[in-house]
């Protein structure tokens, strides 16, 4: 009896019902990709046509998506036999970013406002850099406003190069980016300056202070690593991971659930460069979870190389290698075990802008049957209930079981 909660980062099915409130009603991450692969607007070198995900579309990614917005779309319509355990939740949270997304999964919805940088120019109180500057004795600092991240290292990678000032920027998330090269500014170096960061905007209520590293000459090859690391706050009530610790029960993380918890609770953390390493890493901790574990992965690159890069393309291909491998994983289920697949946002990459969209998620389970459906949820605390409930944990504060 072991359970694996499973995020595909930003794949939302379709516009939550208070969509309008963050100017994203309509927005539909897996919808539009369905739609845009349907008509031939989303070939690349690596794939063609409509969307093909067999293995997500038979655990019900179709159906869940069909219970969120009404629709039936080709690539999501099933062939055959649908599993029945398969639902769509709503978030409570009032942010539409990834620690809401994951702490509300977790258990834990975030009842409290973030903070959010304004979309000025520039857009840190002046209180704010200046400090940074003086207690991380910098020579100043570059970008200062809203901007994706590798649209902001194109443009003044080269200028950072020359003046050792680090890219500071925000997004409609709440957080404090910074960006510096690698070697040249130094790993180390970025890192010391996020954790002053890190203190800084405690006082502001920002969420999380994101180290962007990346490599390269000049603007026309400069490339994030995958060094990247979030500072972030740590949840306001204990989580599920806390609460299998408590119970000393195995807990793996797999990729940044290990940062979005503030490392806490997240047991023995495996990272990857991309998704196909985290996947390895997710196969190779499943194969070694204690009964009673929890592994908890995450996989970012729908989001990061792709949601904010509003390449559908590259989404569609990248969720079809995911749906390959899905098997992988499945055959590896043993009686007892369960696997919920979800989504702590969306991030439509036919949106305009490059941020999250707000979205409902979908809930696909496998292993252990269920005999009631899971429906529509009004919240996504009902898959931590749901999971502590398998595991024979105490019960969370929040969350219905299903
Ligand atoms: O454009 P990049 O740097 O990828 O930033 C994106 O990543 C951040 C954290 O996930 C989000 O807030 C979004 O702005
Ligand atoms: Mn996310
Ligand atoms: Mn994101």
């Amino acid at each position: 009896m072991r359970a694996l909660i499973l995020v595909m980062d930003s794949v939302g099915i379709g516009a939550a019902p208070d969509a309008a409130a963050y100017g994203d009603d309509g927005a539909d991450t897996i919808g539009h990709i369905a739609e845009a692969c349907a008509v031939g607007d989303a070939d690349n070198e690596l794939r063609r046509g409509p969307l093909h995900l067999p293995h997500l579309v038979k655990l019900g990614l179709g159906e869940a998506h069909r219970l969120a917005t009404g629709r039936r779309l080709p690539g999501l319509a099933d062939r055959g036999e649908v599993s029945p355990q398969c639902g769509c939740a709503s978030e409570q949270s009032r942010g539409k970013d990834t620690p809401s997304g994951h702490w509300e999964i977790a258990g834990v919805p975030v009842r409290f406002d973030w903070g959010y940088f304004p979309k000025t120019e520039p857009c840190f109180p002046q209180e704010l850099t200046d400090r940074l500057v003086e207690e991380a004795a910098l020579p100043g600092i570059l970008g200062n406003r809203h901007a994706s991240g590798t649209d902001i290292i194109a443009e003044l990678g080269e200028q950072h190069l020359q003046s050792g000032k680090p890219i500071c920027y925000t997004s409609a998330d709440s957080v404090f980016q910074i960006a510096a090269h690698e070697q040249v500014f130094g790993l180390t170096r970025l890192y010391e300056i996020c954790a002053v960061a890190r203190r800084l905007v405690d006082p502001f209520n920002i969420g999380r202070v994101i180290a962007r590293p990346f490599a390269g000459t000049s603007s026309r090859d400069f490339k994030r690593t995958s060094h990247r690391r979030d500072f972030a706050v740590p949840p306001p009530e204990p989580t599920i991971l806390d609460i299998a610790e408590a119970e000393h029960r195995d807990v793996m993380s797999i990729g940044k659930i290990d940062d979005i918890f503030a490392h806490r609770g997240t047991g023995l953390n495996k990272r990857g460069d991309g998704n196909d390493a985290l996947y390895d890493c997710m196969l190779h901790g499943w194969d070694h979870l204690s009964d009673g574990g929890l592994l908890f992965a995450n996989f970012v690159d729908f989001d990061t190389i792709y949601g904010h890069r509003r390449d559908v393309a590259g989404y569609a291909a990248a969720l079809e290698a995911f749906d390959s491998r899905l098997p992988e994983l499945v055959e590896r289920l043993k009686i007892g075990d369960l696997l919920i697949i979800t989504a702590d946002h969306g991030c439509d990459p036919t949106w305009p802008g490059s941020d999250h969209t707000r979205e409902q998620v979908p809930i696909l389970v496998a292993g252990t049957p269920r005999s009631s459906p899971i429906g529509k949820r009004s919240g996504f605390a009902d898959i931590g209930a749901t999971v502590a409930r398998h595991l024979g944990l105490p019960p969370l504060a929040h969350g219905l079981p299903f």
